[in-house]
């Protein structure tokens, strides 16, 4: 069995467990130069950065690509399974943190936490007060729910049984969403929501999701909350909406272009939060999604089949080339 390759450090846990089964080797950086050059030649690969679809060419040891999380858009699935190559993730790992993560942020827009503690630092605590004129409650308020798979469940569960909110989602099929939510579609949702939380995966469908025609029929005093991945908005639009006040802010942890530049408009805005792709990640979760993929490497390792296969069409091609 060649080396364990992986595009970042992993929870000591997971990376005690890959230790003790083979030759566990991190990436210097994540750019897709350094992990064509160092990763040629791995036999299993975790994947916490987008990786190349030339990874997979001319990789005869390579037996499987394991998303360390959920999104799997940063895997060229193609390209792996045209190789032979088992593609694998580890769902539901980080979505209760997730999930607190868009409370987190959301009563921190609502609340102007982040311009409270500014203006009180930089003018006193009379300035930190004045924000309260424009706070509001987060009580009373409609959640809508773009995406109902582990983390949009997630949210459901704190938005209904810890806020009592009223909540409204969409997701591909209205089988998914959970007694106690209200399906619409994405038109009606933006419309009706006051709290826009987008949990989706990106795929083309989902891409500019959230266009300048959605973002504009949003309520005036709405807040938009991006945990899926970047390009599902249209930034243009959204920077264009923002710049006009015609929303009332928006949380974003997932960017088009990562990391985000610092002189990205974004920054611009006070009614914006911007955290650094982190909505999904603690000591706990980073515990789970590591130990979740060296499980699954752990198994190939062993000649068995990742529990969370995403590519099932690949077996019989991986099956001939390397025989049980
Ligand atoms: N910011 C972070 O740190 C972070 C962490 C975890 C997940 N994510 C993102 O969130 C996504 C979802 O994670 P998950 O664990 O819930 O995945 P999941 O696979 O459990 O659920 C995805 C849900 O989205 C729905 N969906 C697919 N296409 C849709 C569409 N066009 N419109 C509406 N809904 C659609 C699916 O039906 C499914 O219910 C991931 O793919 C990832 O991109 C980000
Ligand atoms: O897709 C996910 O689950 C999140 O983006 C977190 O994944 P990561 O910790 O591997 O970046």
């Amino acid at each position: 069995m060649s080396f364990i390759f992986s595009t970042h450090p992993l929870h000591p846990v997971a990376r005690s467990m890959l230790e003790a089964a083979g030759d566990l080797r991190v990436a210097s950086a994540p750019d897709p130069e350094t992990l064509l050059r160092e990763g040629r030649g791995a036999g299993i690969l975790v994947i916490r950065a987008p990786i190349p679809p030339a990874f997979f060419e001319d990789a005869p040891a390579l037996r499987a690509a394991i998303r360390h999380g959920a999104g799997l858009d940063m895997v060229p699935m193609d390209a792996a399974t045209r190789a032979g190559v088992l593609v694998a993730n580890v769902p539901g790992a980080n979505a209760s943190t997730v999930a607190e993560h868009v409370f987190l942020v959301t009563l921190a827009l609502l609340r102007r936490f982040r311009l409270m503690d500014r203006d009180l630092r930089q003018s006193g605590w009379a300035a930190g007060r004045a924000q309260s004129d424009t706070a509001v409650d987060l009580a009373g308020r409609t959640m809508g729910i773009v995406g109902m798979g582990n983390v949009g469940k997630a949210i459901f569960q704190i938005a209904k049984f810890g806020f009592g909110l009223e909540v409204v989602a969409t997701s591909r099929s209205p089988e998914s969403v959970p007694d106690g939510a209200r399906f619409l579609t994405i038109d009606e949702l933006v419309a009706t929501a006051d709290i826009v939380v987008l949990c989706c995966p990106l795929t083309p469908e989902t891409t500019g999701l959230l266009n300048a025609g959605r973002i504009g029929r949003m309520k005036p005093a709405a807040i938009l909350v991006n945990v899926s991945r970047g390009p599902v908005i249209d930034d243009a639009a959204l920077i264009e909406a923002l710049r006009d006040g015609r929303i009332g802010g928006a949380a974003l942890d997932v960017f088009a272009t990562q990391p985000l530049p610092l002189d990205h408009p974004y920054f611009g805005f006070d009614n914006v939060i911007i955290t650094p792709h982190l909505a999904g990640l603690t000591e706990e979760s980073m515990m789970r999604m590591g130990t979740g993929a060296a499980s699954e490497a752990l198994r190939v390792i062993k000649g068995d089949l990742p529990v969370n296969l995403r590519n099932p069409e690949v077996v019989e091609h991986y099956r001939r080339r390397f025989p049980a």
